[in-house]
């Protein structure tokens, strides 16, 4: 056994908008674990990518560009070279490139010892497309959180109407439908429920639901 393996591990996977990050941050509060946003790595490789003219086809200088990259969390901002980018990331064409450039072996390779550092006591909460199935396939507490598309496109758009984003439903269904097809069907490390996982759909259920669910769970 790793000296961390002790530490026990919420792995929270699920689709585009389904709310596990909502749901992982507060199960995390709740708890007082830390908590890994997985998926903001993707998005910060994305956003570097473009910033080095660097094209998100590019596995392997993708990969050489992670390896180079001064990550770090503090606060719920995400830096990136010690400059905040948390309001970049989070934009929908980088959700897109994160989906994109997710599928190169070599890039998922490249972040996993960073994935596996953020399991420190007295827990974890990881949020993510692998995290029961790749990168923590001995937590303790498996979820697949989803929800049906359409209630995913409408939390969305929501979600962008509140930041004064300017959003239309169907194109955000559309986007959805795509990045949920390229997540499952990748090659490496795919979308998908892990065997041992529980499934929670929230289509039904309101926030503060769904966190009592895993807290249940994970008792
Ligand atoms: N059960 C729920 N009922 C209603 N709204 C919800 C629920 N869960 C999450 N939401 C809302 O849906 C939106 C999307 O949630 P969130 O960003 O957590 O999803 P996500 O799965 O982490 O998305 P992504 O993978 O794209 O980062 C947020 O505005 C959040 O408040
Ligand atoms: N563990 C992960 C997390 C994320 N990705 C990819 C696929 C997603 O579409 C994209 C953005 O993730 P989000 O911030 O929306 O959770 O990143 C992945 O492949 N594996």
């Amino acid at each position: 056994m790793s000296n961390q393996q002790h530490i026990p591990v919420i792995a929270i996977d699920g689709p585009s908008a389904s709310g596990k990050g909502t749901v992982a941050q507060l199960v995390a509060k709740k708890l007082g674990y830390h908590y890994l946003d997985s998926g903001a790595l993707y998005r910060i490789v994305a956003l570097a990518a473009k910033a080095q003219n660097i094209s998100w086809q590019d596995g392997l200088s993708l990969a050489d560009l992670a390896s180079k990259l001064n990550i770090s969390f503090k606060d719920g901002e995400i830096y990136l070279n010690e400059q905040n980018v948390s309001e970049e990331v989070r934009t929908e064409e980088m959700g897109k490139g994160a989906s994109q450039v997710a599928v190169h072996p070599a890039l998922r390779l490249e972040l996993v010892s960073l994935q596996h550092s953020f399991r420190k006591a007295p827990g974890l909460v990881a949020d993510g497309r692998d995290m029961a199935t790749v990168i923590f396939p001995d937590a303790n507490t498996k979820i697949y959180l989803t929800a049906t598309a359409e209630v995913r496109a409408e939390r969305r758009y929501k979600q962008l109407m509140s930041k004064g984003i300017h959003a239309n439903l169907a194109d955000i269904l559309l986007d959805l439908q795509q990045r949920d097809a390229r997540d499952q069907q990748r090659t490496v490390a795919p979308l998908q429920q892990a065997k041992d996982a529980i499934l929670l759909e929230t289509s039904d259920l309101s926030i503060e639901q769904a966190v009592r669910f895993v807290l249940d769970q994970s008792n």
